[in-house]
């Protein structure tokens, strides 16, 4: 059983969906105006100060501005190079997220669901969670707040919810411009699940943005997260090496960017592995922490329950 009794008295998930085996593998230092530059020896004993952006140092206080300025240039191509670059395999790996939690108010339910996507600028998991709710259980009631640190990223949202004609001006789904570490708007113990895709590796300070999904969510609530990770198999990981240095390139013929996308792979190395992960998900206060890696561990998905 993926997850405890607890949440299947919330009605929120049954037992794991069947998969298909290839897929699932079951189981700088910087004067204050040059945010990029190597921390000199002296300087980096004020470790805490500074943090990665990408394979560089920077500062913790202008990592959030660095990673905004990726992602408003990456917003109007977002879908594309994601379909570009990871051959189609990005949308299996959502599918799956969202069948796996089947999501969703139970018929024998009173009581809507209030989801939480984080970082979830393109709508993609937020839209799917609720379509799911809607086609398997009925559920046209529960709420959605899509979050996003940038702007750009969703107005590709909301842009995508006009032309599906679904989910626009929809008074159940709120689009909410929010930092995930600390999501101020959000009440203490008010979600019933907590969804971030793709999203939690760009955050400045990983573990605060787990403190604050264990704050935002009820006892009972599901932490749920897909990210990149750690390739298990040596040969795989090899592979998954030769393909992750044309990334950049691909990133430029398409795009012009090289740059957004070379910080894409190396924020992809700087992630922690499963278990670490499953650690910090821990150590946020979450039980029954657990995870799957998918295509050989190119990426994850993890969940908590707040007891
Ligand atoms: C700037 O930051 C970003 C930009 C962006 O467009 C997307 C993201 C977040 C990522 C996603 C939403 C998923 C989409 C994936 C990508 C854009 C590319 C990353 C893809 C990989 C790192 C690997 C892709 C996986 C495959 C091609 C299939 C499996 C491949 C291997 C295991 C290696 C090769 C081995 C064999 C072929 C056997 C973002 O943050
Ligand atoms: C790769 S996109 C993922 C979008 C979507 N969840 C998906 O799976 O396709 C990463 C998103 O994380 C957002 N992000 C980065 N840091 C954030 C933060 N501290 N708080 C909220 N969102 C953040 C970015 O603006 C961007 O929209």
């Amino acid at each position: 059983m993926l997850l405890s009794s607890r949440i299947v008295r919330s009605s929120l998930v049954t037992a794991p969906p069947r998969l298909s085996r290839f897929f699932t593998q079951a189981h700088k230092v910087c004067k204050e105006e040059d945010p990029i530059a190597p921390p000199s020896p002296t300087t980096q004993q004020t470790e805490p100060k500074y943090t990665h952006f990408g394979s560089k140092t920077v500062l913790k206080s202008n990592k959030q501005k660095l990673v905004g300025d990726v992602f408003s240039s990456v917003a109007n191509r977002y879908d594309l190079m994601n379909d570009v670059m990871s051959l189609g395999i990005h949308r299996l790996w959502k599918d799956h997220f969202i069948n796996k939690l089947d999501p969703g108010k139970r018929p024998n339910s009173t009581t809507p669901l209030n989801f939480i996507d984080v970082a979830g600028g393109s709508g993609d998991i937020a839209f799917g969670l609720l379509d799911h709710a809607e086609s398997k259980f009925g559920d046209t009631e529960s709420t959605m707040d899509i979050v996003d640190i940038n702007a750009d990223m969703l107005k590709e949202g909301e842009k995508r919810a006009m032309e599906q004609k679904k989910y626009f001006k929809d008074p159940r789904v709120n689009f909410l411009v929010s930092n995930g570490e600390v999501l101020e708007e959000i009440e203490s113990n008010s979600k019933d699940i907590y969804t971030v895709s793709f999203g939690i590796r760009n955050f400045t300070d990983i573990q605060k943005g787990l403190n604050t999904a264990y704050r935002v969510l009820k006892p009972g609530g599901i932490f749920y997260c897909l990210e990149f990770s750690k390739i298990e198999n040596p040969l795989m990981d090899l592979a998954y090496q030769q393909w992750a240095k044309v990334l950049p390139v691909m990133g430029s013929m398409i795009a012009n960017d090289y740059d957004s996308y070379q910080y894409l792979v190396e924020s992809i190395e700087r992630f922690p592995d499963q278990e670490t992960f499953k650690s910090m998900i821990e150590k946020a206060g979450f039980k029954s922490a657990g995870y799957e890696s998918l295509t050989f561990g190119v990426c994850a998905i993890h969940w908590g329950i707040k007891v």
